[in-house]
């Protein structure tokens, strides 16, 4: 292996007659004056002078193949094998020609890949094409995971990636994205696990309820992690103490099911009160209702006189007393709009619940996965987010002010499909609720020590001053030329990269750390845990049919032979013996699907047609 053509500080053109190159490999160069400097490759090709091929003239032009002949490449003799190598550190002087290439030994490089100790790093996979660097690593780096290829689970066979957590303190936030199908969710998995292993307290906000992570992938793959994550479910084990909601929480919960208008909005600033109770408020906007279903307070008074009912009279004056302070600023239209929405709400529980087990859980440096509709997560975590990092932000304010307040750790909050929670604003679009604390966080959490995984298929969708934000990036394969445009503008992929993004396989991916400063090509590692959506759907399709047929079966048997002169009596007797009814062309469905599954077959009689079972 050798430098070939002409050389910069930066990048050099190296040649071998028979050792391929491969794309983000690491090679060190020999250079005669400046002694052994690193590089990376960055763009590989063959070269056969038989087999002349029109080439864009980035490498292959004829200096250069006279520059290869006076190396003692020899042309005559099949391929020769090319690549373009970027320097790590940029050198004092051009490279010089001819120098010879080789290829590293870890202890030369750990430095430019391992930034931390294991214990201070998530494991999160392996550096692409280091095999051979591997053959030579330190003991603790080997054996670290496995990875899955085509299906099948490899032993670690390069230089494993650990993403240096404790740098996180000064650059914070990270950005995972990726097309469909892309490897993000999995590549989150894996991040999600690494921090449970690390008892980071960690908030995942998951509108796929795909994070869980009870089941593994392989019993001696990984731990445990049954006891490190509590999964809870907007409406059904968590929800919002209404008494803490604040007039304008009540009108981004009401927005969930459709969009308030103006004259909605003051219904409800006029309507709540702050530390009303849900029974409070509800009876407000009931009796407010009540009273324009009166229409005027001359016709409130006169109910009042009519009625003899104590109770009826009580109840009328507060209608008469709510409906004269509240009516002129709340046209009935609007209160309708606010009631049915209030009425939607409540009945997706989220008021029945609150979010005291959660918060614990997190003080408890446990993973907290919050699952729920995209709308309903949005407005949800708006709160919730609020709450814990009003409680982080306080405590740690209570430390520079001398005061006391209750502890609250540190914590990571993640989304999947961040740009529904933090859209870039367009104009006449609407924006989500989420938007402005996550914004807050992006910009200034790393002061408390809050921190952002946020996963989005559309980057260019994305808030741009949260993306600018994210120091580190993940980024899987994307093909949407837009998405690629804002990967361009924010990360410090290069241009050989960026070419390489549409055709990235799934569960690869450049990783940029600005800890780092530069972009690694790295292999997600095989997360110890499966999603519950695995099953393929059409497996699941043939499982239920077989299923479905099997039972049917065992009710058929019973009856066999069927002819089909019988099958009146015959649905007669399923039904008093089973409960099940059918009509005599569901019947016939039936039993000629299980001729079709070959577990009956049917003979032509003069009677009819005959059913039996398959021999
Ligand atoms: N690192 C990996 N190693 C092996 N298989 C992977 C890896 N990453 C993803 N896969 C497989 O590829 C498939 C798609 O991955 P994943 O669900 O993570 O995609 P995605 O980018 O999140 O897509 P979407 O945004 O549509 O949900 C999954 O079935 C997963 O098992």
């Amino acid at each position: 292996m050798k430098i070939i053509g002409m050389t910069d500080q930066q990048e050099a053109y190296i040649g071998s007659n028979s050792r391929k190159f491969r794309i983000n490999e690491f090679l060190i160069i020999e250079d005669m004056d400046q002694g052994d400097i690193l590089g990376e490759v960055v763009e590989v090709h063959t070269y056969n002078r038989y087999i002349p091929m029109a080439n864009d003239g980035e490498i292959i032009d004829n200096n250069l193949i006279k520059n290869l002949s006076m190396l003692g490449f020899n042309l005559e003799d099949g391929t020769i094998y090319l690549g373009k190598i970027r320097l790590l550190e940029e050198a004092n002087y051009p490279i010089e020609t001819g120098s010879n290439c080789r290829i590293p030994k870890f202890k030369e490089v750990k430095k430019y890949f391992i930034s931390t100790d294991l214990n201070k790093g998530l494991n999160i996979g392996v550096i692409r094409n280091t095999d051979d660097i591997y053959e030579n690593i330190d003991e603790e780096f080997v054996d670290l995971s496995l990875t899955l290829e085509n299906k099948q689970l490899i032993k670690q066979k390069e230089v494993p990636y650990i993403l240096n957590l404790y740098d996180m303190h000064e650059y914070p936030h990270v950005g995972i994205f990726g097309g469909s199908g892309s490897g993000k969710s999995f590549g989150l998995r894996v991040v999600l696990e690494e921090l449970m292993n690390k008892n980071i307290p960690t908030l995942v906000l998951d509108p796929h309820y795909e994070m869980d992570f009870s089941e593994k992938l392989k019993s001696d793959y990984g731990r445990d992690y049954t006891n490190l994550f509590s999964k809870f479910t907007i409406g059904e084990n968590i929800g919002i103490d209404f008494k803490k909601i604040s007039s304008r929480d009540l009108k981004n919960l009401l927005q969930t099911s459709s969009r308030l208008s103006e004259a909605m909005e003051n219904v409800v600033d006029n309507l709540h009160k702050p530390q009303d109770s849900l029974l409070t408020f509800e009876q407000r906007l009931e009796r407010l209702k009540k009273g324009q279903e009166l229409g005027s307070s001359l016709n409130i008074k006169k109910e009042i006189e009519a009625t003899d009912n104590i109770e009826e009279k009580k109840y009328l004056n507060k209608v008469l007393e709510t409906y004269e302070k509240l009516n002129d600023k709340s046209p009935p239209s609007s209160v309708a709009g606010v009631s049915w929405r209030f009425d939607r709400l409540k009945k997706l529980g989220i008021f029945e619940h609150n979010s005291i087990n959660a918060e614990e859980a997190l003080k408890s440096n446990k993973l907290v996965v919050i699952q729920g509709s995209i709308k309903i997560i949005q407005v949800f975590s708006t709160f919730l987010i609020n709450s814990v990092y009003e409680k982080r932000r306080n405590y740690k304010d209570a430390i520079i002010n001398n005061s006391e307040e209750d502890y609250f750790p540190p914590f990571f909050i993640i989304t999947d499909e961040a740009h529904n929670f933090a859209p870039q604003s367009k104009d006449g679009t609407s924006e989500s609720p989420s938007k402005y604390i996550l914004r807050e966080i992006a910009q200034e959490g790393r002061k408390y020590g809050v921190f952002l995984i946020l996963a989005t298929q559309r980057p260019s969708l994305l808030d741009s001053t949260i993306t600018a934000q994210l120091n580190t990036k993940f980024i899987f394969r994307t093909t949407r030329a837009n998405d690629i445009q804002t990967i361009k503008e924010e990360t410090d992929l290069s241009i050989e990269q960026t070419k390489r993004l549409p055709y990235l396989k799934t569960g690869d991916v450049f990783l940029s750390e600005s800890a780092i400063g530069r972009t690694m090509y790295v292999r997600i590692r095989a997360a110890h845990t499966t999603t519950p959506h695995k099953e393929n759907p059409f497996i699941e399709l043939e499982n239920r049919l077989k299923t479905d047929n099997n039972d049917i079966m065992e009710i058929i048997e019973n009856y066999l032979p069927i002819s089909s002169n019988d099958f009146f009596d015959l649905i007669k007797e399923i039904q008093e013996d089973t409960g099940m009814v059918y009509t005599i062309d569901q019947l016939r469905n039936i039993l000629d699907n299980l001729v079709l599954r070959e577990q009956l077959v049917v003979k032509k009689t003069f009677l009819g047609d005959k059913y039996e079972k398959f021999k």
